[in-house]
């Protein structure tokens, strides 16, 4: 009787724990233990944070397979065991140290037939996978347009075919862009019509010679400023189109920058979208940008990004909304912050924490004058970056600032479409998913930008972009200092050089202009002289 009674007991207090447990986990972390989840663009700057956010919410993540291509000479295997070792995985590697054996890296080639993938692999997915996440794309603005259509569009459809064979198959998630629709203003979470026949427009750039398709690029695309929105767009229309045999969902996020809190705060490792520039104000070699200083920066950090992304696969995995939803994952119309704001927080952080070598005390002028840019860019980028080069050449060293100044205006002229416009976005379908979650969900999984403070976001971004891009040690900060101290000196004795050269030329050539230099010259000799006198008097 005593065995049966503590029996009991144990199983009471058992099934007590578990429902304290339960209340107090994840909904979203539990869903993706024991699944199987497959990742394109995992090698990729936000496919490798949604990787790493998975792996360490979900220990008990089944496996995850990622589509892998051989790049520059590495074979796939060589490139997912570098992957592994990225600083973006410590955390994981401190919580779950054999987290890279639940990784499962599949050969494949997004542009090709069947996305390259072997038979086998085929079938190993299609018997496994629960939820798909689509991040790969050609995200360069100057993509021709043949190969991004190959792969944001071609590639998406024959994901999505794939797919629709997969046996267990839970929820799909197309990752697009908040500027896929970037030629409307105001953006509602809802998919467009395509400007063309998808078929057909592919049928034609297949044909077509290469030089031709360059040629008609800009009469194709219309209304979109690259091939890059423009082929997102079109994936996005094929995605829905398959909503009747998948359960798909699409994630849209805007500028998608370094990290706010996770894996670390200020995470980057590339030099798309504004990091690039930022790095360039840094280095003192930007000096001038073509911005709209009171248009809306919509940059969101890529953890706000990847965590919205889990929540969304979670959510249409369990939920089935019958309507396929449409996230815009935006800042702007939430806790908006202008470029001119950006300007001035990147500037006064790398005055406070300066990065090494600069070129030139970092300032900026940023103003959406045409004019007055070109002004800017011909006086602080063209003649230094000249004055340089003919220096290196001096000292017998060969000249590359101005090949540096030509691809800093090349990027600056593709991106000045985004930074002088604002767009708004209604984000309904992110806020109904945050009252769907849990408290504890929430915590876990955060896309409240609400909470997010820029000044400390944008503070982090630089030193995250020191730190983590430019492996700066921030021991070095005190000598970056020295350095900038030097240059100001170099800068204050160079004006004056030409202050003094002007000036002499000047009066060289004009009469008022000596009349105007002897009284100077005598007014302050006078002030010398009365100084002199009035300070021996009162010795
Ligand atoms: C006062 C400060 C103010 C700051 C504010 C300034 C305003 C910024 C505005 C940003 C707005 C962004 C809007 C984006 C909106 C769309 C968002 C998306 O949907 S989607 C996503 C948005 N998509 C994008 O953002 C893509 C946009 N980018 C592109 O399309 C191209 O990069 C390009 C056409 C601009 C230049 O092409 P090209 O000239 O051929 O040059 P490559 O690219 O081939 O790079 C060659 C090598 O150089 C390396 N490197 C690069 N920068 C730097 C640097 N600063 N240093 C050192 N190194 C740098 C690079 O890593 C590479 O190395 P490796 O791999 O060879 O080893
Ligand atoms: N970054 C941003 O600001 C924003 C990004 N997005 C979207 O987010 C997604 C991810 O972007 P992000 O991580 O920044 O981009 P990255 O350029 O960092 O990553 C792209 C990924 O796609 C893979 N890929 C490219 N071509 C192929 C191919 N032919 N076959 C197989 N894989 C391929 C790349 O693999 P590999 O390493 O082999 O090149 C890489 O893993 C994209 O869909 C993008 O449109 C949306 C809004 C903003």
């Amino acid at each position: 009787m005593q065995v049966v009674n503590n029996h009991k007991r144990y199983h009471l207090q058992e099934v007590r724990r578990r429902t304290e447990r339960e209340s107090t986990m994840s909904s979203i972390a539990a869903y993706y233990n024991r699944k199987t989840v497959l990742i394109t663009g995992a090698t990729g700057f936000m496919g490798k944070v949604l990787m790493e956010k998975l792996l360490r919410s979900s220990p008990n993540v089944e496996a995850v397979y990622i589509l892998v291509r051989p790049k520059a000479g590495q074979s796939m295997q060589e490139r997912v065991a570098n992957m592994v070792k990225s600083k973006v995985f410590d955390r994981v590697r401190e919580d779950c140290p054999h987290f890279q054996e639940k990784i499962k890296p599949i050969n494949a080639e997004l542009t090709q037939p069947n996305l390259a993938i072997s038979a086998k692999d085929s079938q190993e997915l299609l018997s496994r996978v629960n939820v798909v996440f689509h991040c790969a794309a050609t995200i360069r603005f100057d993509e021709p347009l043949k190969h991004a259509l190959l792969l944001n569009v071609m590639g998406t459809q024959q994901l999505l075919l794939l797919s629709r064979q997969m046996q267990k198959l839970e929820a799909f998630i197309h990752v697009s862009t908040a500027y896929a629709n970037c030629n409307r203003r105001n953006i509602d979470e809802v998919i467009y019509p395509p400007p063309v026949e998808i078929k057909k427009l592919c049928d034609l750039v297949e044909w077509l010679d290469e030089s031709i398709i360059q040629e008609i690029t800009p009469k194709l695309i219309g209304d979109w400023p690259n091939t890059y929105t423009y082929t997102k767009a079109l994936a996005e229309y094929l995605v829905q189109q398959e909503k009747d045999h998948l359960n798909v969902a699409i994630i849209r996020p805007s500028i998608v920058g370094a990290s706010w809190h996770e894996p670390f705060p200020g995470w980057i490792d590339n030099f798309n979208g504004p990091s690039g520039m930022i790095i360039a104000a840094g280095k003192g070699i930007l000096q001038t940008v073509k911005v709209n200083n009171d248009a809306v920066a919509d940059l969101i950090p890529v953890d706000v990004v990847i965590n919205l992304i889990l929540a969304a696969g979670w959510y249409t995995a369990v939920h089935r909304p019958k309507t396929m939803m449409v996230y815009n994952c935006t800042t702007g119309g939430i806790n908006p912050f202008c470029w001119g704001d950006i300007g001035y927080h990147v500037i006064s952080t790398f005055k406070r924490n300066p990065l090494e070598q600069a070129f030139r005390i970092p300032s900026a002028q940023m103003t959406s004058n045409h004019l007055i840019n070109q002004y800017w860019i011909t006086v602080s980028h063209k003649a230094p970056a000249m004055l340089y080069d003919f220096y290196l050449r001096l000292t017998g060293r060969k000249p590359r600032m101005m090949k540096i100044f030509n691809r800093l205006h090349k990027s600056m002229m593709l991106l000045e479409y985004f930074t002088t416009q604002s767009w708004e976005w209604s984000s309904e379908n992110m806020n109904m998913l945050m009252a769907q979650l849990s408290p504890e969900d929430r915590r876990l999984f955060n896309f409240d930008v609400r909470q997010l403070h820029w000044s400390e976001y944008i503070e982090n971004y630089c030193i995250g972009a020191k730190k983590y891009l430019l492996n700066e040690d921030m021991s070095g900060i005190p000598a970056a200092k020295q350095h900038l101290r030097k240059l100001r000196n170099i800068q204050y004795a160079f004006n004056t050089t030409l202050l003094v050269i002007i000036w002499r030329i000047f009066i060289a050539r004009s009469q008022m202009a000596r009349n105007i230099w002897y009284f100077v010259v005598s007014l302050c000799y006078k002030f010398l002289s009365y100084f002199r006198a009035s300070s021996t008097l009162r010795h």
